[in-house]
């Protein structure tokens, strides 16, 4: 140890160690793919049957291939903003980050509670939205005693008043929407995954609904944030992700990312820079990823 003369630690010594980082979740060669059925199945109940039991294809079956073997690791702290063309992949990795959709290759692993704002993962059309609350609440891993906790403030939050002990679908699609975004949004999750495009509601809630989005990131120990105000990635984000055809292009500083994505497509057609578009933050990026 360096000493200084008054016998003190030095500066140098006093600093405080630096801490490994944590890894909270790990994207290893994923693949996502979508099956959809495209034409009237042929053959009856008794087709279908065998065509289950002996694992055959059902005809007319196509398959999506939204994300194609991305890989990357998220740390604790790291706010990471995913940014992309429409139909790039983005909703899709963030569902499977969530734990919504299984990957036909490749592996995800979190540590914690994953959260997904603004999905109808446990909802129930023909249950009560209290009923809902209650069910939502246990899927995102909160305790009896939180929920009973909680109750008041979910159904303040969504302001759909008595609603709340009528049927789901009864519900116009806004009013869901505001009862899934304040379930979803009733606990800090550990790592908190939000695609603004499932932000829904009218003024007054999307401003609700944008500073509770501000309280859940100042708490949560990694966020994901799928956007296409590139403005927002820059300001907000410690780091950024470009997926394009389902592939990892760019992983790294947000301002290196954004203006790498800027050049590749035509500036007119995206959102324009917010301040600090400079190389605001010193850091590495990889381009490919995977
Ligand atoms: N439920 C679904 N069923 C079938 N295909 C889907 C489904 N959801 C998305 N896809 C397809 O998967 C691909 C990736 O879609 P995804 O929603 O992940 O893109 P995105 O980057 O989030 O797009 P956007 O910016 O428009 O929201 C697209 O080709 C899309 O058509």
């Amino acid at each position: 140890m360096s000493d200084t003369p008054d016998g003190r630690p030095s500066a140098i010594d006093r600093r405080p160690t630096p801490q490994p980082a944590e890894p909270t979740v790990i994207v290893d060669r994923v693949h996502l793919n979508y099956r959809i059925v495209g034409k009237r199945q042929q053959g009856g109940a008794a087709a279908a049957l065998r065509r289950t039991l002996l694992r055959e294809p059902v005809p007319g079956q196509r398959s999506i291939h939204a994300v194609r073997g991305v890989s990357f690791t998220a740390y604790r702290g790291e706010a990471i903003g995913v940014i992309g063309p429409n139909g790039a992949g983005k909703s899709t990795l963030l569902r499977a980050i969530a734990g919504l959709m299984a990957p036909s290759r490749g592996v995800v692993w979190t540590r914690g509670q994953a959260s997904l704002l603004g999905v109808a993962a446990a909802m129930m059309g023909g249950m009560s939205g209290d009923q809902n609350i209650l069910l939502g609440c246990l899927a995102i891993g909160m305790t009896p005693d939180e929920i009973i906790d909680e109750y008041d403030a979910i159904c303040d939050f969504a302001g759909i008043g008595d609603f709340v002990h009528m049927p789901m679908n009864t519900y116009s699609s806004g009013m869901g929407a505001r009862l899934r975004f304040a379930i979803a949004a009733a606990r800090v999750p550990d790592i908190l995954l939000i695609d603004e495009a499932l932000t829904t509601g009218d003024a007054e809630f999307q401003r609700r609904s944008a500073q509770r989005i501000r309280e859940l990131r100042e708490n949560a120990a990694t966020v994901f944030l799928v956007s296409h105000g590139l403005g927002t990635i820059r300001e907000t984000c410690t780091r950024a992700i470009w997926i394009e055809n389902g592939k990892l292009v760019l992983d790294g500083d947000p301002d290196a990312v954004v203006d790498a994505y800027q050049e590749r497509h035509a500036p007119a057609r995206l959102a324009p820079p917010g301040p600090g578009a400079s190389g605001r933050r010193p850091g590495t990026t990889t381009y490919g990823g995977g």
